[in-house]
């Protein structure tokens, strides 16, 4: 397995070590005891969640006030433009984006921790993305930042308009007091 730091030192880019052969690979998607290792704590995953899409749909930017998730994210089928946005109040990257290719192909995941806004933007015809979170869903604390905000400035690699949900389309602005009032630690 390689790990590397992104930009937003606490975002990692994981490569599993792929072992082919004849029928095809293997490879362990999740050890428990190697991620607790990366990450320097035991966390807990709760939910694991499975999305399809069509090429140019956007889903994002969002994540949950009060109760936070981290997400490992990866793409079993198709390709992603994969992007975490910082909204840790005291950090020094506040605010910062980082994203990364995620595809079946190169079997890359991201590990977001509590604190980011999440969104992907699907390259290929179609994408499944599959996550496993550190909390619950919860409907009432999750909130949304417009993909296209101008002080975020995410260079998505896309020249047309995506294909959003309506609450994506009409998600709000960063930065925005409601994106602030609520506080993403606990
Ligand atoms: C996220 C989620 C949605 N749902 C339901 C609510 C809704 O009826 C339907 C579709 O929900 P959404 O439109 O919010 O799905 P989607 O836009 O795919 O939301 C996801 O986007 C990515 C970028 C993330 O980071 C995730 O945390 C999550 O917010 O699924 C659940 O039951 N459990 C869940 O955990």
């Amino acid at each position: 397995m390689k790990v590397k730091s992104l930009e937003i030192a606490d975002v990692l880019l994981i490569e599993p070590t792929v072992y082919g052969d004849d029928r095809g690979f293997f490879f362990e998607s999740f050890n428990q005891a190697q991620f607790s290792a990366l990450v320097g704590q035991d966390l807990t995953f709760v939910q694991d969640n499975h999305s399809k899409s069509a090429r140019g749909v956007l889903r994002g930017l969002h994540y949950q006030i009060k109760q936070p998730q981290g997400k490992l994210v990866r793409v079993v089928d198709g390709e992603v433009f994969d992007v975490a946005v910082d909204l840790r109040k005291a950090s020094p990257t506040f605010g910062k984006w980082v994203g990364e290719t995620l595809s079946a192909d190169n079997k890359r995941q991201l590990w977001i921790p509590a604190g980011f806004a999440h969104g992907f933007l699907v390259l290929s015809e179609s994408a499944q993305f599959l996550y496993k979170t550190t909390d619950f869903y919860s409907p009432e604390n999750e909130r949304a930042i417009i993909w296209n905000d101008p002080t975020l400035n995410i260079r998505w690699p896309i020249d047309t308009m995506p294909i959003l949900s309506r609450k994506d389309a009409v998600a709000q602005a960063f930065p925005d007091a409601e994106v602030f009032a609520g506080s993403l630690d606990s």
